[in-house]
């Protein structure tokens, strides 16, 4: 686990008490594809200034719930505020107040790394002296200064999320939304990441990622919601969720209700051609 800051003692008692300041206010969400009910009546409220993890097994709900809560898709039921404004209502508000690295993130392909870090800062509105201090800032610190006039399309995938994650912190959000943030990322690009999110969190601001690999919430988040099939299943600090059990992955495997798959001691013919 993370070294815990000394100001974190101080979060964890307000979080108990319930007068942690609320990131972001989820309340009621509900999202069906047809037949399919993706998200079923989520409730949640994410503590400011934390590391927080959304973990849940594949087609849990999580990038729909983000989506939803990030404003990039329209709920069935259900409200979400972040920063005390409603996504919905308000949408240009939230939209100044958060970034997203989205899964499966699209980019200008034919525009270099460094020209798109231009363009999202002028979207953004911020003057172009700052554009350039920021946008030459976060290159260096993800190790990107190099490749930063090569186009996008040339990026490999981490250069990729390191890219999207300088276009979402450039107008230094107060909450960033990360879905599957380390998904195809090496463990270089995946430590220069997480130097930066940390930096980030220390400095008061939330971050809220999605993943199932459960041992880098477990290093990285102080709190965590797990969810399956469309629900919130728990959530709280990581070692509330934790509990009893060894590991974050042995409580997530419980709240789940999957004890490992003993399906694979039915496949008799695997084995190598032996
Ligand atoms: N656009 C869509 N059309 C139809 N069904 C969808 C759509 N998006 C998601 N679903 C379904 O909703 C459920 C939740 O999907 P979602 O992508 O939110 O899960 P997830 O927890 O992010 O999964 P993963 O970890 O595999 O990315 C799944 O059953 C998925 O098939």
């Amino acid at each position: 686990m993370k070294d815990q800051p000394e100001q974190d003692t101080t979060a964890e008692a307000a979080v108990a008490e319930g007068t942690a300041r609320v990131a972001v206010r989820v309340r009621g969400l509900w999202k069906r594809f047809g037949e399919q009910v993706a998200v079923s009546g989520v409730d949640l409220d994410v503590p400011a200034g934390r590391f927080i993890g959304l973990v849940g097994p594949n087609g849990a709900g999580k990038t729909t719930t983000l989506s939803m809560i990030t404003g990039l898709l329209r709920p069935d039921s259900g409200t979400v505020e972040i920063a005390g404004k409603d996504v919905w209502r308000d949408p240009v508000a939230v939209k100044a107040r958060i970034g997203v690295l989205p899964e499966g993130l699209r980019l200008f392909e034919r525009l270099s790394g460094r020209e798109l870090l231009t363009y999202i800062g002028q979207l953004r509105g911020l003057p172009g002296e700052e554009v350039d201090r920021r946008a030459n800032q976060l290159l260096d610190v993800l190790d990107l200064s190099g490749a930063q006039h090569k186009l996008v399309v040339d990026y490999s995938t981490g250069m990729r999320k390191k890219t999207g994650l300088a276009a979402a912190l450039l107008h230094n959000p107060e909450v960033l939304f990360l879905d599957e943030p380390f998904e195809g990322v090496d463990p270089v690009s995946a430590q220069t990441i997480r130097g930066v999110l940390e930096r980030y969190t220390a400095s008061g601001a939330t971050v809220v990622f999605s993943s199932h690999v459960m041992e880098l919430v477990e290093s990285l988040c102080d709190w965590v919601a797990v969810m399956a099939s469309g629900r919130i299943r728990a959530h709280g600090p990581l070692a509330e969720v934790r509990g009893d059990a060894d590991s974050l992955q042995d409580a997530f495997l419980g709240l789940v209700g999957v004890r490992g798959n003993p399906a694979g001691n039915r496949l008799d013919w695997l084995g190598g051609g032996a």
